[in-house]
C-alpha cells in the first residue's frame, strides 16, 4: 500500500435465510477480496439473513455472526465493515447494525440504520421496515489508518444531511451497505450515489444484495464512485467481488478544485448532528 492509496473489495452477495449458507459463500469472497489485494472489505445490509422472520433471527452483537466477520478480519489481516446484522435487542425491537472490525479484530465502529424504509410504491409493493425494526439513534465515523469512514445504511442514502454532516467532520469514505429494491433502484441507485460523491466530494462505496428476496427483487449494481463522482468501477446482478482503489491524493485533489465543503454559508444556514459517534472513542 503506496501513501494514501488502498485497494477496497465490495462484496455483492445473495443472501438468504440460512446464516450457514450465508457465511460460507462470504468466507469464499473475503478469500477472494484478500488474494485481490484488498486492506478494507465492506458486504452489505442485512448479510447473515434475508427471509421473512427478521424479529426470529435477530441475533446478538457482538456475538456468533460477528465473532465469523472478526476471525475473518485477523485472518486475512484487513479491515472489514460486516455489512449489517438484525440485531436482536431485549425488550425492543431489533436494530440494522453494522461492525467495523480492524486487523486485530477489535470493533473499531458500530452503527445502527437511522431511517428506516417504510414506502408506498404506485406500482409495487409497500415497505415497513419499523414492523420489524427500530432506528439507531447516532451518527457514525470511523477513523482508521487507511480514511475515514462515514458509515450508512441502504434507505439512508436518500437524506443528504446526513452525509454533509460526515463529510464536513472529515469523512473521506461514505459507505452505503444496502438491499435496495430494483423497482426503486434502476432510476435512483447511481443518481443517488453520484450526486452523495459529489457534493461531499467523498468517495462513495455502495454494496448491495443481488438476487430475488421474499418481498422484492435486488437491484445489486455495487459501485465505487470518485469524488469526481465517476463510477470507478461497478457490479451487475450477480453475487461477487468488485475491487477498485481508493486515492487520497485525487480525493485532495478534487477538493483543491471544487472546495464546496469549505464555501459553505454558516453566516446563513447551518447544519446541526445532535448525536455524532466519532470512534475510536476519546476515554
Ligand atoms: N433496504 C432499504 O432500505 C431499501 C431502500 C430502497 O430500496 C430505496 O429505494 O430507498
Amino acid at each position: 500500500m503506496s501513501e494514501g492509496k488502498f485497494q477496497i473489495g465490495l462484496i455483492q452477495m445473495d443472501s438468504g435465510d440460512q446464516w450457514e449458507g450465508n457465511r460460507k459463500a462470504a468466507a469464499r469472497y473475503i478469500s477472494q477480496a484478500a488474494e485481490a489485494g484488498a486492506s478494507l472489505v465492506i458486504f452489505p445490509e442485512t448479510v447473515d439473513y434475508i427471509g421473512t422472520d427478521f424479529r426470529g433471527s435477530a441475533a446478538e452483537v457482538p456475538g456468533p455472526v460477528t465473532d465469523f466477520f472478526r476471525e475473518q478480519a485477523v485472518k486475512y489481516g484487513l479491515y472489514l465493515h460486516c455489512g449489517s446484522i438484525t440485531e436482536r435487542v431485549p425488550g425492543s425491537l431489533p436494530k440494522n447494525t453494522s461492525l467495523v472490525f480492524g486487523p486485530d479484530g477489535t470493533i473499531l465502529g458500530r452503527y445502527s440504520k437511522l431511517h428506516l424504509f417504510d414506502v408506498e410504491l404506485e406500482e409495487g409493493p409497500s415497505y415497513r421496515e419499523s414492523d420489524d425494526v427500530t432506528g439507531g439513534e447516532d451518527i457514525c465515523l470511523v477513523k482508521t489508518p487507511l480514511c475515514t469512514m462515514g458509515l450508512s445504511v441502504c434507505y439512508d442514502m436518500r437524506f443528504p444531511e446526513l452525509y454533509r454532516l460526515m463529510a464536513g467532520h472529515g469523512a473521506q469514505l461514505l459507505v452505503n451497505c444496502a438491499n435496495f429494491t430494483a423497482n426503486t433502484g434502476k432510476d435512483h441507485w447511481e443518481p443517488l450515489l453520484r450526486a452523495r460523491a459529489i457534493e461531499n466530494t467523498c468517495y462513495v462505496a455502495a454494496v448491495g444484495q443481488c438476487g430475488r428476496k421474499p418481498k422484492f427483487q435486488a437491484w445489486g449494481h455495487t459501485m465505487l464512485v470518485s469524488p469526481w463522482g465517476e463510477v470507478i468501477a461497478a457490479l451487475e446482478n450477480e453475487p461477487g467481488v468488485l475491487t477498485g482503489e481508493i486515492d487520497l491524493g485525487k480525493l485532495e485533489q478534487v477538493r483543491r478544485q471544487i472546495p464546496s465543503l469549505k464555501n459553505v454559508r454558516e453566516d446563513v444556514y447551518r447544519l446541526e448532528s445532535r448525536r455524532m459517534k466519532v470512534y475510536p472513542e476519546v476515554m
